[in-house]
């Protein structure tokens, strides 16, 4: 396994690149640490798989450099970069068995026959194909050989990175929770760097230890899953993870304190003068409903049952905002107003979360 560092890195599709729309990959640092699960987050065009492909060398940045534990892979061609890949659409040599289809990357490489015997039993075992090793691939279904490219990305032990490119668009969606978490825990049970590149927030927090969520070219945060929940860096970020995402109002901050819509609304921590356009931003977690007194007015515009909980869609003086209850707890008769828990709102400046300027009553 490897650390792989992204150097300055950017890429255009244009020859001569001149304004910031004109790159698909805006100037990128960062380190993938050695061992570690990534999920590649975002919406479709936000640059997921030309980052990706950079990193396998199928693509050659238009600026910056890659490192695979130091050593300069930017033109290096895929194949000596040592790693494996799964794409999203099944990759399979159809007239081979499957057992030796799963056995290829091995073989290739001239591994002891015992060895892969061994691993293509534990692979097929792990993707739920034991009984079927001796027969041909051709005829199976596309889940099926989709199941068969993944175990074959995975065979091998001795890999830099493992790069998954929406792996599970064609599984069924049962199996696409089991083959997650098979890939969970063989990254527990092997330590192999993985980079899994999916516009599903699901997938990405189940499966991955850091989440890199892409925007627009530009990667806005990396970080656990809960930080991505508790501390989005970026308001496409509280938008994008949640389900619904984070509520947005405009505000004007002072100190400890936030006025959207005339209303006062506290806050756990002390801000400095925030330039530019000012938001909270507080995920329906953390909303509560309450009838007259303290809070924003608000207007409820329907209940929805979403089984364990329920969604309460809101109107906040023309502002759509929701607000999520526990099962048993009822909307309050004649809920008008919303209170938030003040240790859950974000400050947020141009769209990119202010850090408080002073932690009240806490460590910083
Ligand atoms: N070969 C190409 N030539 C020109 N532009 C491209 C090429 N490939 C991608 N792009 C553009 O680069 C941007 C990023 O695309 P990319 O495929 O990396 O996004 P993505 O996040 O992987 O999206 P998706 O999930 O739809 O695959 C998009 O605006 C896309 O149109």
């Amino acid at each position: 396994m490897a650390k792989i560092t992204l150097d300055n890195l950017a890429h255009s599709y244009l020859k001569h690149p001149t304004k910031d729309d004109d790159w698909a990959l805006k100037e990128l640092n960062h380190d993938w640490v050695d061992g570690e699960a990534y999920a590649l987050l975002g919406s479709s065009g936000c640059g997921k798989s030309t980052l990706l492909n950079i990193i396998s060398g199928l693509l050659q940045p238009s600026q910056g450099r890659i490192l695979f534990d130091g050593h300069d892979v930017t033109h290096a061609p895929t194949a000596e970069r040592n790693i494996a890949q799964v794409f999203q659409f099944p990759v399979v040599y159809d007239t081979m068995s499957v057992g030796d289809n799963l056995a290829f990357p091995l073989k290739n490489r001239g591994a002891d026959p015992k060895y892969i015997a061994e691993r293509v039993n534990a692979i097929a075992a792990m993707i739920g194909m034991e009984d079927q090793l001796k027969r041909k691939a051709r005829g199976l279904t596309a889940d099926a050989k989709q199941k068969i490219s993944l175990g074959r990305g995975m065979v091998r032990e001795d890999v830099n990175a493992l790069l998954f490119d929406e792996p599970l668009t064609v599984i069924d969606p049962h199996m696409k929770w089991e083959l997650r978490t098979q890939l969970k825990q063989l990254h527990h049970d092997f330590g192999h760097t993985m980079i899994y590149v999916t516009h599903d927030q699901t997938e990405a927090l189940t499966f991955a230890d850091k989440v890199v969520v892409m925007y627009d070219g530009r990667v806005v945060q990396i970080g656990t899953p809960q930080e991505l929940f508790e501390r989005p860096a970026h308001t496409f970020v509280g938008f994008f993870i949640g389900s619904p995402g984070m509520n947005l109002f405009d505000a004007e901050i002072a100190g400890t304190n936030a006025t959207v819509q005339g209303a006062s609304v506290p806050l756990a921590d002390a801000y400095a003068p925030v330039a530019g356009h000012a938001q909270i931003g507080v995920r329906p977690e953390f909303v509560r409903l309450r009838a007259g007194g303290e809070g924003l007015p608000a207007r409820v515009l329907r209940v929805e049952d979403v089984g364990r909980h329920k969604i309460v869609r809101l109107d906040v003086g023309g502002t759509a905002a929701n607000a999520i209850l526990d099962e048993g707890e009822p909307v309050p008769a004649g809920a008008d107003r919303i209170v938030f828990e003040p240790q859950a709102i974000n400050v947020y400046a141009d769209e990119w979360r202010v850090a408080p300027e002073r932690r009240q009553g806490r460590a910083a």
